[in-house]
């Protein structure tokens, strides 16, 4: 029996996310900011490759969504990574401070709609 896993177009694939988890790890990366979050997948994948005190600013303009995979990044221990804002992202970028704006990596998935 063949089995055909359909993938969501919105969120990252599985390859992807390993690439980006062995990224991290190999840059050593503590900080770092996502833009488009939907349900948390490549947030995830990242957030367990940052070391226990690693940080991400993840930030997108819908919450629902990053509610539906907040369970499973709870489940796996990494939500004390995250601190997450909703709202487009350029104007919530205005408001932060300049020293929070020192990322290692910045992931944001079609830069010319989000940003
Ligand atoms: C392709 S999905 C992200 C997929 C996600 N990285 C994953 O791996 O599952 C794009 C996301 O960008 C968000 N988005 C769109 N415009 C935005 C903006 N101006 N600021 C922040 N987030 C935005 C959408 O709500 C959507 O959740």
């Amino acid at each position: 029996m063949i089995i055909v896993a359909k993938m969501n177009p919105m969120t990252t694939s599985a390859d992807e996310g390993q690439f980006l988890s062995l990224l991290l790890k190999l840059i050593n990366a503590k900080n770092m900011m996502e833009i488009g979050v939907y349900t948390g997948y490549s947030l995830l994948s990242t957030a367990l490759a940052l070391p226990e005190d690693g940080k991400i600013l993840a930030l997108d303009i819908n919450r629902e969504n990053y509610e539906i995979g907040l369970p499973i990044i709870e489940k796996a221990g990494a939500a004390h990574k995250i601190d997450f804002k909703e709202g487009p992202a350029l104007p919530l970028l205005d408001q932060m401070v300049l020293p929070r704006m020192i990322f290692d990596l910045y992931i944001a998935n079609d830069k010319t709609k989000l940003l």
